[in-house]
């Protein structure tokens, strides 16, 4: 059986800052994985290159075993995505966000008003349905952004910072969807910097470093035996970090010093 996301070498390069610099990820099917690595690890450029948003310079991506940038309609059909920075169509209010999404996967209306409706009831947007997504809070645009993304039923689901600025009622609502989401045989892909949310929520993890993965696989095999959090320092090599930059006790040492 074909895993839900599969990249050999995938590769990336702007100017001469190697992005992702050959990166093999694996996410089994019905996975609730979580990608994480420190800023500028290539967490983005490697979901934007498997999501088909960003032209790889080289490697290869199946999504269910179907080549993303030779047989993208194949691949595209089966993802949903939310992706870093929610460019959302502004103007459209939140209801109209969905059933537009939906005539552009080619649901019929009344289908994606039904689905719709559910959503918005689900991620508690009823009240808000009718205003603009210009409008809509950092946590009300994350739940419209998860609705579209759902709509058309996907068999994988790529967030890119999902629960950044979302609050923890909301977050509790996403978690509680996407629980239930992979519950049922789907996958779902997040990259985080919440460690204690990924420990919570996943039984996958990739941890990337420099544009590589440095560890992958089951949450417990990537633990051994310590938490999430200090499996990743050991891993990015940030234990003891403030010393080994040559900070010592000195330091910042004029900050919280009143001036003379
Ligand atoms: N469009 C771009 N032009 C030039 N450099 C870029 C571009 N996009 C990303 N990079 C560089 O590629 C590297 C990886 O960036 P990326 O955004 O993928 O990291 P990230 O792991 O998502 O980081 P963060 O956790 O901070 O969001 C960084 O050094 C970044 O500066």
């Amino acid at each position: 059986m074909a895993d839900a996301v599969r990249t050999q070498g995938l590769y990336k390069r702007f100017g001469r800052q190697v992005a992702v610099g050959g990166v093999d990820l694996v996410v089994p099917k019905g996975g609730f994985a979580g990608l994480v690595g420190p800023n500028g690890a290539g967490k983005t450029t490697t979901l934007s290159m498997i999501t088909g948003l960003l032209r790889p310079d080289g490697g290869r991506i199946e999504i269910d075993g179907h080549d993303v940038w030779a047989d993208p309609v194949a691949a595209k059909a089966r993802i949903g995505v939310l992706p870093e920075g929610l460019r959302l169509f502004e103007r459209l209010s939140g209801r109209e966000l969905l059933l537009y999404g939906g005539q552009l996967r080619g649901i019929p209306l009344d289908e994606a008003g039904r689905r719709a409706d559910e959503l918005l009831r689900v991620m508690d947007l009823v009240e808000a349905q009718d205003k603009l997504v210009v409008d809509y809070s950092t946590g009300m645009r994350k739940k419209i952004g998860l609705a579209a993304a759902l709509l058309h039923n996907p068999r994988v689901l790529f967030l890119d910072e999902p629960f950044e600025g979302v609050d923890p009622v909301s977050a509790n609502t996403l978690a509680e969807v996407l629980r239930r989401y992979t519950a049922s045989g789907s996958t779902v892909v997040f990259s985080s910097h919440v460690m204690d949310l990924v420990e919570r929520l996943c039984d996958w993890v990739s941890v990337m470093n420099g544009g590589l993965v440095v560890a992958q696989g089951p949450l417990d095999d990537v633990r051994r035996g310590r938490t999430l959090n200090e499996a990743f320092l050991d891993l990015v090599g940030a234990r003891g970090d403030w010393d080994a930059r040559g900070n010592g006790e000195e330091g910042l040492s004029w900050l919280g010093t009143p001036a003379s």
